[in-house]
C-alpha cells in the first residue's frame, strides 16, 4: 500500500476503489440528520419525561455507535445538571440505578457488550431508551421490557451513520430538559453538513477541497490528534478512530489541557522531527489540533505555546478549526472534516474504507 496523491483528484478510482460507498455515506450525513431527527419524534421521547429528570443519563455503546455519548455530553457542556457517562464494556457500575436513564446505542443492533448493558439497565429498574435498527435483539430487549425505542434506518457501518443514531440523544435530552429544544437546530447541523459536503465533493481538487488536503497532511505521518476543548476533543477522537476504521491507519487521540501534561513530551521524541531530507517517510508525528472558540482561556494558552513548540522542533503540524455557533454545529463541522479525510486517505492509499477485517478477524476469534 502506497500513498499515491495523485489517486485523489482521479474521479474513476474514487469511485471505482470506494466498492463499499464509504464517500456517498458521508456525502449523505445531513439526510441522515434530518431522518434521525423525524425518528426520534415519531418515537415519542417526551415519554421518558414522565418521571420527571433522572439522576444520570449513561449512554451504552461500542464503536462508530458509542461516539454518540460523547457527542451528548459536549453538548451538554459542563454546565449540565447531572452526569452523562458513555460506557463501553459489559458491566454496568454499581451506582446505576433506578433513577437514571440508561440509553443503548447500536447501529447494528446486536453488539455483546451494548446488549449487556442494556439487559442490566432492564434488570436494574433504569429507563432504558434503545436507538438502532429495526427487527435488531437491541429492540426486542426494549420491546420486552416497554421501553422507549427509536428504530433508524441503518445501513451498512455503524460509523457511516452516525447523525441517525445520535440526533435521537439530542432529542431525548431536549426532552428531559436537559438542552434547549430548539427547533430549527437540527435543520442549521444540515445545512453545514450539506456545506461541507460541497467543499470536500470527490470532484472537487485537492487544493481547494478541505477534505482531500487534510488527507495529504496526514498522509505518512503518524497523526497525533489533539482537541482545545470538549466539543473539539469528540472530534478529535472520531478522527483517530475514522483514521483507524476508514484508512486502517495509526492515531494518537488527546485532549487539551491533558495532553499537555503527557502527550507533548513525544515532540522531544524518536519520531518527532521532520527532515525533508531524511528517509523517514511515514514514521514521524504530525500534530493536529482541532480548535474550538468556547475554549478555556488557560487551554488557548496551552494550545498555542504547544504549537510554537512543536514548529521549533521542525514536528509539522495542522491546525483545525471549528465552524458554526451552536455545539452541536460546531462538532459536525470537525466531524465532517475528519470523515471525509479519512476516507480520501483511504482512498490515496488504495485501502477500500468500508470494511474492517482484523475488527471482523476479532469477533470471530472470540465468539468460537
Ligand atoms: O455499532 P454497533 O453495531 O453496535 O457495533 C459496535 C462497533 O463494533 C465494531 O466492532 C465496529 O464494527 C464498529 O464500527 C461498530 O460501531
Amino acid at each position: 500500500m502506497t500513498w499515491e496523491p495523485g489517486r485523489l483528484d482521479d474521479q474513476a478510482h474514487l469511485s471505482e476503489g470506494d466498492p463499499g460507498g464509504m464517500l456517498p455515506a458521508v456525502a449523505a450525513s445531513a439526510a441522515h440528520v434530518r431522518t434521525g431527527h423525524r425518528a426520534a419524534v415519531e418515537a415519542r421521547l417526551d415519554r421518558l419525561a414522565a418521571n420527571g429528570r433522572p439522576r444520570a443519563i449513561v449512554v451504552a455503546g461500542m464503536g462508530g455507535s458509542g461516539i454518540a455519548g460523547d457527542i451528548l455530553a459536549a453538548v451538554a457542556g459542563s454546565g449540565a445538571p447531572l452526569p452523562i457517562v458513555t460506557l463501553r464494556s459489559y458491566q454496568l457500575p454499581g451506582w446505576v440505578g433506578a433513577t437514571d436513564l440508561v440509553i443503548a446505542v447500536s447501529g447494528s443492533g446486536d453488539t455483546e457488550e451494548t446488549l449487556a448493558l442494556a439487559t442490566q439497565a432492564v434488570r436494574r429498574g433504569c429507563t432504558l431508551l434503545g436507538v438502532g435498527p429495526t427487527g435488531s435483539p437491541l429492540e426486542a430487549i426494549a420491546v420486552q421490557a416497554s421501553a422507549v425505542y427509536v428504530a433508524v434506518p441503518v445501513s451498512g457501518q455503524s460509523r457511516a451513520n452516525i447523525w441517525l443514531l445520535t440526533i435521537p440523544l439530542i432529542v431525548a435530552a431536549a426532552a428531559v430538559r436537559l438542552v434547549p429544544d430548539e427547533a430549527d437546530l437540527f435543520e442549521r447541523v444540515a445545512r453545514a453538513l450539506e456545506d461541507m459536503a460541497h467543499r470536500c465533493r470527490p470532484s472537487s481538487d485537492s487544493f481547494i477541497n478541505p477534505g482531500k488536503s487534510l488527507a495529504m497532511d496526514l498522509a505518512e505521518s503518524v497523526p497525533m490528534i489533539w482537541g482545545s476543548s470538549p466539543v473539539a476533543a469528540v472530534a478529535a477522537y472520531r478522527l483517530a478512530c475514522q483514521l483507524n476504521s476508514n484508512a486502517k491507519y495509526p492515531a494518537v487521540y488527546g485532549e487539551l489541557p491533558e495532553a499537555g501534561h503527557n502527550q507533548v513530551a513525544a515532540l522531544d521524541g524518536p519520531l518527532a522531527e521532520y527532515d525533508i531530507f531524511a528517509d523517514t517517510t511515514g514514521r514521524t508525528v504530525r500534530l493536529v489540533v482541532m480548535r474550538d472558540v468556547e475554549e478555556h482561556p488557560q487551554v488557548t494558552r496551552r494550545r498555542e505555546a504547544a504549537l510554537r513548540l512543536a514548529r521549533e522542533r521542525d514536528v509539522r503540524v495542522t491546525e483545525l478549526a471549528a465552524e458554526g455557533v451552536h455545539p452541536l454545529e460546531r462538532i459536525a463541522s470537525l466531524i465532517a472534516l475528519g470523515d471525509y479525510a479519512s476516507t480520501y486517505l483511504a482512498l490515496g492509499y488504495g485501502v477500500d474504507p468500508t470494511p474492517v477485517s482484523a475488527i471482523t478477524e476479532l469477533k470471530a476469534r472470540i465468539s468460537q
